[in-house]
């Protein structure tokens, strides 16, 4: 049985220092698709951070009203609506939860 043949360094990638290092054309292509993806995912989390935003606006809207209601800050059985609806992802929204509350406080 014969070994897999040994992959040629086919691009020369300049390092920091100046020196010239090889990497293979397939490791080029595969580090330059996690660029890509991470691309797509800086631009994820800017849109999410920009939702959150506006989320944390709108509970803090939510808290002026139940201030002059008189109302508490915390009711647990909308939480319990948000939390359910979030399956797989109830620990950030625990989170998100924490900060609209704490919006609320000031
Ligand atoms: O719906 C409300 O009453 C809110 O204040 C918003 C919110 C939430 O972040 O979803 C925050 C605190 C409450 O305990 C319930 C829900």
């Amino acid at each position: 049985m014969s070994l897999p043949k040994p992959l040629k360094p086919s691009v020369q990638l300049k390092a920091n220092n100046g020196d010239v290092s090889l990497m293979t054309k397939q490791k080029f292509d595969y580090m330059s698709e996690i660029e890509r993806l991470r691309a797509r995912i800086d631009e994820i989390d800017e849109e999410i951070i920009r939702l959150l935003r506006e989320r944390i606006e709108v509970a803090s809207r939510i808290g002026e009203v139940k201030a002059r209601l008189g109302l508490p800050v915390v009711d647990e059985g909308r939480e319990k609506v948000v939390l359910e609806r979030a399956g797989e992802f109830r620990q950030v929204f625990e989170a998100i939860i924490r900060v609209s509350r704490d919006v609320q406080r000031v």
